[in-house]
């Protein structure tokens, strides 16, 4: 799959920030007005961080209707509520508290000192998986329910961009090399537990509910994602490199920077020449 993925490079991390945050705000507004409503699933990470921060910088933010714009979580950091290092405390920060959204529509994952505070055998994660997996398949119309996800974790809406930043590691989400989650087949959001990436609980959407989504970027910026970015794009398994199996229905786009890409092999990046 991921030989069919599209690949843009840009010079560096701020322009790449600054270009993906302009083709985020003409896709959400394609689809308001294709569809009435946009649905959009953010990622942690300091290059998703990045990319809401030039987003929030943007005059062209204004194009956006916010109040019909459905956003979820690929991934979670499995903390208390307000915790800075939370990937929702983060994006609130870098863009959400800044934009006009209907908070019915906004769906961060579950805190740790919540409902899903964790018990004395440590499932706490597990719970608040199975309750955003809950969540996802509520907001599912009756047209996603043969969703590519599997029946056994309900369907999830059809996204239409998820965005995921790549580890060095490859991981992407909270999916990490050889981890039970990347091995998940049927649940479309699972507790982690262990990861090797702080802090070591998370949860996470799984493979089958990121590829349920119209388009996946990857963002991937930096000397240290180049390795991980060569490995994905050069036919790797997804159990052994997560970010090979992050592919949309419609499209998958890697959006690197010069750094990041500086890896790849000839052919891929620069693109050989007709
Ligand atoms: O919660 C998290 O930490 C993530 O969602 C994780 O998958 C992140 O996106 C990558 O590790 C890339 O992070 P950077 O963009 O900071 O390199």
């Amino acid at each position: 799959m991921t030989a069919a993925a599209q690949l843009v490079v840009h010079r560096d991390k701020e322009l790449m920030a600054q270009a993906a945050a302009a083709r985020l705000i003409t896709k959400i507004v394609d689809a308001q007005a294709a569809r009435g409503s946009a649905s959009v699933v953010l990622t942690g990470g300091r290059n998703g961080n990045g990319l809401l921060a030039a987003l929030s910088s943007a005059p062209a933010r204004d194009a956006v209707d916010w109040s019909r714009l459905d956003l979820w979580w690929g991934d979670e950091r499995f903390l208390p509520e307000g915790d800075p290092e939370r990937n929702y405390t983060q994006a609130r920060a870098a863009l959400l508290d800044s934009v006009p959204l209907d908070p019915a529509r906004v769906h961060p994952m579950p805190a740790s000192d919540g409902p899903y505070a964790v018990g004395a055998d440590g499932d706490g994660a597990d719970a608040a998986a199975a309750a955003y997996a809950a969540e996802l398949a509520a907001a599912a119309g009756p047209e996603h329910y043969q969703s590519a996800a599997g029946a056994a974790g309900g369907p999830v809406p059809t996204f239409d961009v998820l965005m995921l930043g790549v580890g060095p590691d490859t991981h992407v989400a909270s999916l990490f090399p050889e981890s039970p989650a990347v091995r998940e087949t049927e649940r479309t959001v699972v507790g982690v537990h262990g990861a090797p990436k702080p802090p070591p609980t998370r949860v996470s959407m799984t493979l089958p509910a990121i590829r349920s989504a119209r388009e996946v970027w990857l963002l991937a910026a930096g000397e240290d994602k180049a390795k991980a970015a060569a490995i994905a794009l050069s036919g790797a398994g997804e159990v052994q490199a997560p970010a090979a199996g992050a592919h949309g229905r419609s499209r998958t786009l890697w959006l690197l920077d010069a750094a990041a890409a500086s890896q790849l092999p000839r052919g891929l990046y620069p693109p050989a020449s007709p």
